[in-house]
Formats: C-alpha cells, structure tokens, sequence
C-alpha cells in the first residue's frame, strides 16, 4: 500500500507558531471513527459558510484530510492506527482539528485521542461549558452554569501506565512493590491489576499556569483547583499544593483569612480573581446546586473527563460540548463526547459540539467575526426550536432534524 495519502491543498498557507495567521490557512482535519463520518462534513461546511459571511472571502480556511483511527487502518494497512505522516502534518501545520476516535474497553489498542495529545504534549484541554437559550436541561436555571475546565492532558492514570493482572509484569510489579518498597496494602496480590499515576510539578504548573492567564484574559471570577487529595496525597494533594504554589509565586496572590483559599487583582481590570480549591466528589455535587459559584477549573486529568461529560449534561449534554487540546506551539480541536457507535451514518447527531470546537479555532485564529457568526446562527436556530434528536426529546414543540439539515439550519441564519 502506498504511504502517502495527504494531498497538500494548493493556494493554503502553512500556520507558523509565533507568526501571522495567513488569511488562507491549510487546517489539517481527521473526519473520526463514528459518527465522525457524519459531523465532520458538517462543521466544514458551516463554517466555511460563517468565514464566507463574515469576510467575503478574504479569509479562507484550505481543509486538509489527514487519517488516523480506523480510514487509517483502511487506507495504511491493518495496523496503522496514527500514521507518522499525520503527526508530522498536525505538527508542520500547528493548528487542527479532528472528530472523535474509538477507543476499546479492557484489551486492543491504547487510545489514540490520548496518544496524540501526549506525542503533541497537548497540554492543556480547554473545554467551555455554558449554555444556549432555548438547551433543555435538567437544571432549574442553567444560565447560571459558565464555567471553563483547564483539564491536565498529558499525565495521571490517564497516562495509560499499566499491568494487566496475573501477567509477568503486574507479578514483577507488585513484588517490587512488596519486597522493595514495604507495600502492605495491596488486598489480592495475585490477581491485581496495576495502574500508576503519574502527577508532576512541572504538569501541574503549566496548566495551572494556563488557567490563571485564561482567567486574566477573560475577566473571571475565580480558579477552583478540583482534585481529589484528602486520598491520593503525593498525586492530587501535590496538585493541589503546586497549584495555589503558582497563584502565590507567579501571580502575587495573598492569603484568604490565612489561606489556603488566596486571590490576586487581575493586573487588566484591577478586578479580585479568587483561587480556591475543592474535593472532587463534592464538586461534583456543588455544581449541580451552586454552579454560579465556579468558574474556572483546573483539574488533573482523569477528573477533568468525568467532569467535562457531567458538566456538559447540565447545559444540553455532550452533543453541544467543545473542545480543544493545545501546547505552546500546536492545537488541536475536538468535541468532547466520543463516537457514539450506535448512530454512525445515520445523519441524526448534533454536530454541535465539533462546530463549536472550530469555533474555539476560528477564535484561536483570531477570526472573531466568522466565529460570532457560527455562534449567532446557532443560538438563532436553536431559538427558533430547530434542533437534532437529542434537544428534541427534550423540548416542547421543537422541530427535529438530521446532523446535516440542523448545519443548513444553522447557514440560512447567518
Ligand atoms: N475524544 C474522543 O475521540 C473520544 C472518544 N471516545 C470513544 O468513543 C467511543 C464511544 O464512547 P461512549 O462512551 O459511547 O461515549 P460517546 O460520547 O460516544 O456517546 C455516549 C452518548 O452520548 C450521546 N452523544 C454523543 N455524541 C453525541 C452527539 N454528537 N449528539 C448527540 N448526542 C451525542 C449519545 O447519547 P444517547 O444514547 O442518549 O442518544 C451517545 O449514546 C469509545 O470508544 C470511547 O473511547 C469517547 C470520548 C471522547
Ligand atoms: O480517548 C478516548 O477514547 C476517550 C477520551 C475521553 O473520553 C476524553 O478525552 O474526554
Ligand atoms: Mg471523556
């Protein structure tokens, strides 16, 4: 098989970290396992058709397929997964975008969404939860819900560092664990699995960092570190600890009543933005009954998914939740729900959430205009009760129409 597949689009320019975006990007894009097959296209067209709208064309993105996750396999052989020429286009063209890929349960291949975001060191996930007039939603008045998570992306359980139980390497594990390091605690040895958990100081750090500058940036009101390490000490406690280290050191914040909790002024607006911190199992149920009081949240990364997911069902569900995956020199963007297997190809989902997710990259681009109008046409149509399956169920006298149909919906109110 051949082992070139990418056909670079002629007139695009390359995005150079550090330089102008050129008014005719070459966007990289992966189409996804699943219902990828059904939202990708939409969100091209939509917001092809928002860039039209908003600049006439003088700015045009040039789209450019890439293949990873199952096309992959199909067009690279059986077991290429992530070919190499995928990670060099997403790196040489520093700005992308991609649908969701499947990952299995319990054996096969490791997940190649969190490949990617380690091989990219894709640091930060940025996924902004807040919600359009007219969602359903379970919450009494979920306009109170805005809240953006700064989720670690490279590190945690999530790493993927594990031992299949009564293997070689999970014996040898829980041997050294036992023989070397004194462990007493693990309650059937000989049928364990073994998951390590790696947590930095410099991982930490950086998204911590992130998440301060994004609450500068965007006027917010506070930064609630999340973790769970009151249990996990030395993982999600140093979390904690390197965290408000950060608020302190780097961005002068003073003490509340002796502290932890400590806050600083907002060196643009002069305004007070709050750092505080809560137990995870708790702030999960806080968000539910005080949303208004969370803002920012910086979390690790296993805590940052169950999170992402329970935030996005109070605003509408993850048919409608964007996201992006970014370091210091790429970015990556995706939605945050997965391949929902079960209506692949049936042009029914809400391509919401991949539409939104190019919205953050027209954004990162700083093409403002177009991504207002994708933002202005969505709130339209969904305002006007003109809505996919999973919106519809919900919600009195809507209109129910197919992923492509709620894309053309969104167009003819730009
Ligand atoms: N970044 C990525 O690429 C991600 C990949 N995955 C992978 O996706 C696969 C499937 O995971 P699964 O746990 O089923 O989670 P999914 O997010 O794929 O789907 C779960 C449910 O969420 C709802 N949903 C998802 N997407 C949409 C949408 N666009 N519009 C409306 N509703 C939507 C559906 O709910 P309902 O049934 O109520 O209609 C669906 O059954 C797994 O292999 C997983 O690893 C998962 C998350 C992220
Ligand atoms: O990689 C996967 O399959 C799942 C990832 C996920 O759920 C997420 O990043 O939110
Ligand atoms: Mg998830």
């Amino acid at each position: 098989m051949s082992t070139s597949h990418i056909k670079v689009p002629a007139g695009g320019q390359r995005i150079v970290p550090g330089q102008a975006v050129p008014d005719n990007p070459i966007i990289p894009f992966i189409e996804g396992d699943g219902i990828g097959v059904d939202i990708t296209p939409v969100m091209i067209k939509v917001i092809d058709a928002a860039l039209d709208k908003a600049y006439g064309g003088r700015k045009k993105i040039h789209w450019m397929e890439v293949y990873a996750g199952e096309k992959s396999t199909r067009l690279y052989g059986p077991d290429q997964w992530l070919p190499k020429e995928t990670f060099d286009a997403l790196k040489a063209y520093s700005v992308s975008i991609k649908g969701p890929m499947t990952t299995p349960v319990g054996g096969g291949i490791r997940s190649l969404n969190v490949a990617l975001r380690q091989e990219l060191d894709l640091y930060q996930c940025v996924r902004p939860v807040r919600w359009f007039r007219g969602v359903p939603s379970p919450l009494k008045d979920p306009s109170k819900v805005d809240m953006v998570i700064f989720r670690e992306n490279t590190e945690d359980i999530y790493a993927g560092i594990e031992w299949q139980a009564e293997t070689e390497g999970a014996r040898k594990v829980i041997k050294f664990l036992q023989e070397e390091m004194g462990v007493r605690k693990i309650r059937f040895p000989e049928t364990s699995g073994i998951g390590i958990k790696p947590i930095s100081r410099e991982g930490t750090s950086r998204l911590v960092r992130a998440a301060m500058r994004y609450a500068i940036d965007n006027d917010r009101n506070s930064v609630t570190i999340v973790h769970k390490g009151n249990i996990m000490k030395f993982t999600e406690g140093a979390f904690r600890d390197w965290a408000y280290q950060v608020a302190r050191e780097e961005f002068g914040a003073q003490p509340i009543d002796g502290g932890p909790w400590c806050s600083f002024k907002n060196p643009d607006t002069g305004r007070e933005i709050i750092v505080k911190d809560a137990i995870a199992d708790a702030f999960l149920q806080q968000i539910l009954l005080r949303p208004a009081e969370y803002d920012v949240i910086a979390c690790c990364n296993l805590n940052g998914d169950y999170i992402s997911d329970a935030l996005a069902a109070q605003v509408g569900g993850i048919g409608i939740a964007p996201g992006a995956n970014i370091s210091d020199l790429y970015a990556c963007f995706e939605a945050t729900h997965g391949t929902a297997p079960k209506y692949a190809g049936l042009d029914k989902v809400n391509p919401g959430s991949l539409i939104l997710s190019a919205e953050m990259m027209l954004r990162h681009l700083g093409w403002k205009e177009a991504a207002d109008r994708v933002v202005g046409s969505m709130e339209a149509a969904i305002g006007d009760k003109v809505v996919t399956y999973d919106f519809a169920r919900l919600m009195d006298g809507a209109q129910e129409v197919s992923c492509s149909a709620f894309g053309d919906a969104m167009i003819a109110r730009m």
